[in-house]
């Protein structure tokens, strides 16, 4: 693998355009060279941070295109595993946006994949790429808070007026849970190894997609809630509570953008501690570890393992309702 990665982007997604798309762009060792997409038009706003940007105007032109050594797919959801299989099949490492499957079995066959064919196929899954994370996990497993006991998630933002909303639509995929559940059960599992043992789930829905989701799970050694909803006012948070302490983050999911990531450490005698993680993008963060695991063979920080696991949970939270 030549030092540059040649990223190309399937679909001119708003996410696409307005993070990933510049992250990308911005990532040492990453160039943005294509984009496919059904409109020249859609490509305007990726040509104007990246101006050299080559257009194919179908999908499968830009997997033909020899120069491109990665793919992007941010598509919507029901779309993912499709095209994760056609990029592997055409040859290029891929970079898939969350959730990278609808069911955790789809990503049996994915592993499979990749492991015949060598190349690093991943969910884009950027959380994991933050410091606030890894450090979040170096707390709760060195004992930072004694025995962790309780694990409770908070993800909520409103999404009910864009009804068109690829979220708000069955048939994309949609649903918070896909949406955002991903992110307050994936991070539970990441910062603590363990896997669910039981869950019970309340969920609503509207026009055939969850929209407001209470989680309750049993963990081998630790309880644990979430809520989950597009319907509400946003406010985020995941707070990890021992015997001893407590570990709060509270941006811990749109880092930057909702608010500065930030660990909230409370121990009882002791002074409240913030650690704060200033100037970080998650985004370039998550390009820049694929770039390093193609160039030098490092571990992936979020295998498709990992990314099964929070679908199995998923899967479960489906059946307990
Ligand atoms: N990690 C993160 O922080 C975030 C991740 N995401 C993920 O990114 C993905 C895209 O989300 P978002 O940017 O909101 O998506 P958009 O709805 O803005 O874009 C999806 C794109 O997919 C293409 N497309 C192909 N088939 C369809 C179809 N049947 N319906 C709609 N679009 C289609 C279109 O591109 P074209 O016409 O150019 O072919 C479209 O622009 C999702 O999987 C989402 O979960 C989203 C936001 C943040
Ligand atoms: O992954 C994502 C990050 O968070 C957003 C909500 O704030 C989601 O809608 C998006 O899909």
């Amino acid at each position: 693998m030549q030092a540059v990665v040649n990223w190309g982007i399937l679909g001119a997604a708003k996410f696409a355009r307005e993070h990933m798309g510049p992250a990308i762009h911005a990532a040492k060792g990453a160039r943005l060279a294509a984009l496919a997409t059904s409109s020249e038009d859609k490509a305007s706003g990726f040509k104007a941070f990246c101006p050299d940007l080559k257009v194919h105007l179908s999908y499968d032109d830009l997997l033909a295109d020899p120069g491109i050594d990665a793919v992007y797919i941010p598509l919507p959801n029901h779309l993912h595993v499709e095209w994760v299989k056609k990029a592997v099949a055409a040859g290029k490492h891929v970079l898939c946006e969350k959730p990278i499957a609808m069911k955790a079995e789809e990503i049996d066959e994915l592993i499979a994949l990749r492991d015949a064919s060598g190349l690093l196929v991943a969910e884009a899954y950027m959380i994991v790429h933050h410091p606030q994370w890894q450090r979040a996990r170096e707390l709760v497993q060195t004992g930072a808070i004694g025995e962790l006991m309780h694990v409770d998630g908070f993800f909520t933002y409103d999404n009910r007026a864009d009804t068109a909303n690829i979220r708000n639509r069955p048939e994309t995929g949609g649903g918070a849970i896909p949406d955002i559940g991903v992110y307050t059960y994936g991070s539970a599992r990441f910062v603590t190894g363990q896997e669910p043992e039981r869950v019970t789930a309340q969920i609503t829905r509207e026009n055939g997609v969850d929209v407001v989701s209470h989680v309750q799970a049993q963990f081998p050694s630790f309880t644990y809630a979430a809520t989950v909803s597009m319907r509400m006012f946003p406010r985020q948070e995941m707070t990890f509570h021992g015997t001893e302490g407590i570990v709060r983050l509270t941006a811990p999911f749109n880092a930057n953008v909702y608010s500065q990531a930030e660990i909230v450490v409370d121990q009882p005698g002791m002074a409240k501690r913030i650690e704060r993680f200033p100037g970080l993008n998650h985004y370039v963060l998550q390009v820049e570890n694929f770039g390093r695991s193609l160039r030098e063979g490092a571990a992936y920080p979020c295998p498709l393992e990992f990314s099964r696991g929070t679908q199995a949970m998923i899967d479960m939270i489906f059946a307990a309702e």
